[in-house]
């Protein structure tokens, strides 16, 4: 059966879980459960489309430099691929060849109506002025013209990449076609069609999904209580909305450090003093801070949520974490190897695929307002968006329990099948 052939690829060069080969194995698994023939096993998991470009920018010195850029388009089965364009200094093929087949598992856990890509240039957006990133970001979209396009590829933001970003590449891509055309990516500023509720869907899409699982758990959220990793647009809204509903967040973490208040934190105190010091958390009064950062991750509490950066729940700490509930607002942020321990431990684990999609399905929004050249309301976007994140967990619920597997496997279980079932309709060569 396909699902055993041994997959190679060149390691990364960061030197962490490859997270390509953690995809893999995942997918292998649920390729298993869903008995996938060959063929489909063997379209799926390759990339349909990697592109490497060279882009020339004139820095401030006059000087040229050339900066290696990518795409990768890992399958159009569903529809038009999406997926973000990264900008940092470690960004390298694997990683964006992980990430697009991510997107493509993401967007049909979700049920929108496109595959997966995702893109990268190396670089160090800090160290760079506005100018500099304008002129890479313009190169970067000429250099993609043929691959860009509201029905073929529809690129977001990412590490590194913002608003900004977007309005240049929409603006760029625009002149090339000689057409306005707001629907080639999504992202963009609220002024030139982004959509409301965007900023805090990713955060909302973890908060629906943590209730959701609370619900099977049989408990209320007016009596557990959260940790959460990273407060930066995810984790602090994730943080806010559920404390909303009650759960008591005792501890957040940043690049500073973590902190602790056993009485819960107060978290829109917590969100003022970070944006009143530079998105940053230092100093913060409001919490003890703690001695290691990383005890936040197996600290007494209900439910986990790491909504910071990948492979941080690990073979080495998984057999200490305590929470019942572990929701991925990041992505990729538990090593395939730490999956056995927690399965083991009984822990519920609402995946990444499925935990921080409210992102993408509002990005979705985006390029359908775009399209139809009509502003939703926020109330719109919330009630969609809340509807497609309750259904999907429902859906990736109903499959954890048909074939009796943890959740993150249902959840590529549900989004292989899907992509496998619309090749089949689609037909292949
Ligand atoms: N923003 C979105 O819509 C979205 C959608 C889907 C997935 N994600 C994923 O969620 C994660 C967070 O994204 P974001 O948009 O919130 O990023 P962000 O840059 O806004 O925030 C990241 C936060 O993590 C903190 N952080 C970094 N390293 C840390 C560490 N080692 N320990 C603790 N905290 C650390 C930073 O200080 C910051 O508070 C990423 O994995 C991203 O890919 C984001």
């Amino acid at each position: 059966m396909a699902a055993h052939t041994v997959y190679k690829e060149p390691a990364p060069k960061v030197d962490r879980e490859n997270p390509l080969e953690s995809m893999m194995s995942r997918f292998n698994i649920a390729a298993e459960i869903l008995g996938l023939d060959e063929e489909t096993y063997n379209v799926l998991k390759a990339a349909d489309k990697q592109v490497i470009v060279h882009i020339p920018v004139t820095m401030d010195n006059g000087k040229v430099r050339v900066f290696e850029g990518y795409r990768v388009i890992h399958s159009t089965v569903l529809g038009p691929s999406k997926g973000g364009i990264r900008y940092d200094k470690n960004v390298h093929l694997d990683e964006v060849k992980a990430l697009a087949a991510w997107m493509t598992w993401k967007c049909a856990v979700v049920d929108l109506p496109y595959g997966g890509a995702k893109g990268g240039i190396i670089c160090e957006p800090t160290t760079m002025s506005a100018g500099e990133i304008e002129r890479l970001t313009r190169g970067y979209t000429l250099a993609m013209k043929d691959v860009f396009g509201p029905d073929r590829d529809i690129p977001a933001p990412d590490m590194g990449t913002g608003p900004r970003e977007m309005a240049w590449l929409m603006d760029e891509f625009s002149k090339t076609v000689g057409a306005t055309s707001p629907a080639v990516v999504t992202g963009k500023p609220l002024v030139m069609g982004g959509s409301l509720g965007r900023t805090e869907a990713t955060g909302r899409g973890v908060m629906v999904s943590t209730l959701a699982a609370l619900k099977k758990l049989g408990l209320d959220p007016m009596q557990v209580s959260a940790a959460v990793q990273g407060f930066g647009n995810v984790g602090s809204w994730a943080a806010k909305l559920l404390s909303e509903q009650g759960v008591k967040i005792k501890a957040i973490s940043d690049v500073s450090g973590a902190y602790w208040n056993a009485d819960g934190i107060n978290i829109d105190e917590a969100i003022s003093y970070k944006n009143a010091h530079n998105g940053r958390l230092d100093g913060y009064t409001g919490a003890v801070l703690m001695e290691n950062a990383d005890d936040l991750l197996t600290t007494d509490v209900d439910v986990l949520v790491p909504a910071a950066v990948e492979d941080v729940i690990t073979e080495h700490n998984a057999h200490d974490i305590k929470a019942k509930l572990i929701v991925e607002g990041a992505n990729g942020p538990t090593s395939a190897s730490a999956d056995p321990i927690i399965n083991e431990k009984g822990i519920m684990v609402v995946p990444d695929i499925l935990a921080n999609s409210g992102g993408v399905t509002v990005s979705y929004f985006e390029w359908v307002q775009n399209r139809q050249g009509f502003k939703w309301t926020e109330e719109m976007v919330t009630e969609r968006a809340d509807r497609i994140m309750s259904d999907a967990f429902e859906k990736v619920y109903q499959t954890s329990q048909k074939y009796k597997i943890p959740m993150r496997i249902a959840a590529y279980v549900v989004s292989i099948d899907k992509v496998a079932q619309t090749y089949k309709f689609r037909g292949g060569f």
